[in-house]
């Protein structure tokens, strides 16, 4: 079970989650429990890092001096003592932080390395925290790092993916803890390299976390617990009427969280899919609410070609053009290699026929490395490079779209019809997904727009049982 952000948010929230994983227990399943840094930890240790590298240590130290207060709160709030371990062991990575904050500022230098670090002492202050509501519901709890508890990753810091060794390492951690009959907790987000240097999975890395433990453990399902209803059919913060999804396959989630949907991270079902364990994401405030099945089957239903909108904000495109390209394979060629090595995501390419011209879409955040990655010539030749700023991918994703006519043109239709231009289009021969650049100033129409014209709004009236257990 993943316990995300807003559910660690504080200790009525920890204790509601603890609730939810001590319902699961005294029904007999054994669980695994995950967790995700207190909501805003983890942007704040970020701001915390930044202030130091630029010199402002005092505002790094009021920030780490508010997380103490945060956490010292809801440890007290669940019970613990002023002079219990749990204060102890929180008062400890406290001071550790301080120093690995005082060491950037020193050094005036934030490498990946020192940021992973630094972001992951969310995690390591949330998972005694989650423990210590174990317990007070009579659950006999023990807390772990994602590196104690097996997960071990290559250096890819801020981005780093699990070793083929991981699986054994998790299931020799935590099979004695299961078997004593005590529920790991597990802090999620982290793992650790084979020289114990602490890396982070990416943001959102929480859901990958359980989803690999989840998978190395032989686990029978992996519950995401959530704020929200399930997947829904659209961002329920831009799209009023977006509804939940009873059932998606794990190539239609992966679309959705890679064109943008912050539910999940786009890497959380991968461990999943070789065994075929089900992901259920569900709704702590509703728990009797079955949420969103995730299996590697795709339902269709013949009217609904299309379950979900997404978007992304804040991308680049890069127009790579000139002479120099006319005609050349090798410096195309080039040109994705020089972005491979850069690793950077590549959102949509479009090739001109002529050869002439290739346009790429990224991510705004990584338009620094591209451009340093496309400035050396490519197949011995210059390249003009032209940047435009503040666009917008939008996706529709849908399994049913395969085979389906006339889905393109109602999506181009009804932009068209909304007076939105379109700057690019893609869409993948899985037929799973198309997706459009367009302004970013129109993404927020746009989706509206989308969502309703593939008839993905809710019904007025719902009959959803609500039963908030809080
Ligand atoms: N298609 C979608 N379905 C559900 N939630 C979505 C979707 N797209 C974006 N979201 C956002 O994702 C949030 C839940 O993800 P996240 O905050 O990472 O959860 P947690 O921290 O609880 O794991 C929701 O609050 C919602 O605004
Ligand atoms: N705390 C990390 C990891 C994570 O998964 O968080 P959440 O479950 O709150 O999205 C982040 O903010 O990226």
């Amino acid at each position: 079970m993943k316990f995300g952000g807003t559910n660690m948010g504080d200790a009525a929230a920890i204790r509601h989650s603890a609730y939810l994983s001590q319902r699961s227990s005294k029904e007999g399943v054994k669980v695994v429990v995950v967790v995700s840094a207190m909501a805003g930890v983890t942007n704040q240790l970020l701001g915390i890092a930044e202030a130091a590298e630029k010199g402002d240590i005092a505002l790094a130290n009021d920030q780490i001096a508010g997380l103490r207060t945060r956490h010292f709160t809801a440890a007290q709030d669940l019970g613990a003592a002023p002079d219990s371990g749990v204060v102890r062991e929180i008062r400890e990575l406290l001071e550790t932080l301080r120093q690995a904050v005082y060491g950037v500022y020193l050094l005036r230098e934030l490498t990946p390395r020192s940021r992973d670090l630094i972001v992951a002492f969310g995690e390591r202050l949330s998972a005694p925290l989650m423990a210590l509501g174990l317990s007070s519901l009579g659950a006999r709890a023990h807390h772990l790092t994602g590196g104690q508890a097996g997960i071990v990753t290559d250096s890819h810091f801020g981005s780093a993916r699990p070793l083929s060794t991981a699986a054994g390492r998790i299931r020799d951690r935590l099979s004695g803890l299961l078997d004593a009959g005590l529920t790991p907790v597990i802090a999620g987000f982290m793992g650790e390299t084979e020289k114990g240097a602490i890396t982070t999975l990416g943001r959102g890395g929480t859901d990958f976390s359980a989803t690999i433990v989840g998978a190395a453990l032989h686990a029978d399902e992996v519950w995401a617990w959530k704020d929200v209803d399930g997947v829904m059919s659209a961002d329920p913060r831009s799209v009023m009427g977006a509804q939940n999804i009873a059932q998606l396959s794990y190539g239609e989630v992966m679309e959705l969280a890679y064109f943008g949907a912050k539910v999940l991270h786009p890497l959380a079902v991968t461990p999943l899919q070789e065994a075929g364990i089900p992901l259920r994401v569900k709704s702590a405030a509703d728990p009797d609410f079955a949420g969103t099945l995730v299996t590697s089957e795709a339902q269709t239903d013949g009217q609904h070609p299309v379950k979900a909108v997404t978007a992304i904000r804040g991308v680049s495109i890069i127009n790579v053009s000139g002479a120099g390209i006319l005609g050349v394979p090798d410096v195309v060629a080039d040109l994705f290699a020089a972005l491979a090595r850069e690793n950077i995501t590549l959102l949509m390419v479009s090739q001109s026929s002529s050869m002439s011209n290739v346009s790429l879409v990224i991510l705004g955040s990584d338009e620094e490395h591209t451009l340093a990655a496309l400035t050396p010539p490519m197949g011995g030749r210059h390249l003009q490079v032209d940047v435009q700023r503040g666009v917008a991918v939008l996706a529709i994703v849908g399994a049913g779209m395969r085979g389906t006519k006339g889905v393109s043109a109602k999506l181009f239709s009804a932009l068209a019809n909304a007076d939105i231009n379109i700057l690019m289009i893609s869409q993948g021969s899985s037929e799973l997904n198309i997706s459009v650049a367009i302004e970013g100033a129109d993404v927020e129409h746009a989706t509206r727009t989308v969502h309703s014209a593939f008839g993905l709004d809710a019904e007025p009236v719902t009959d959803k049982p609500v039963t908030d257990t809080r």
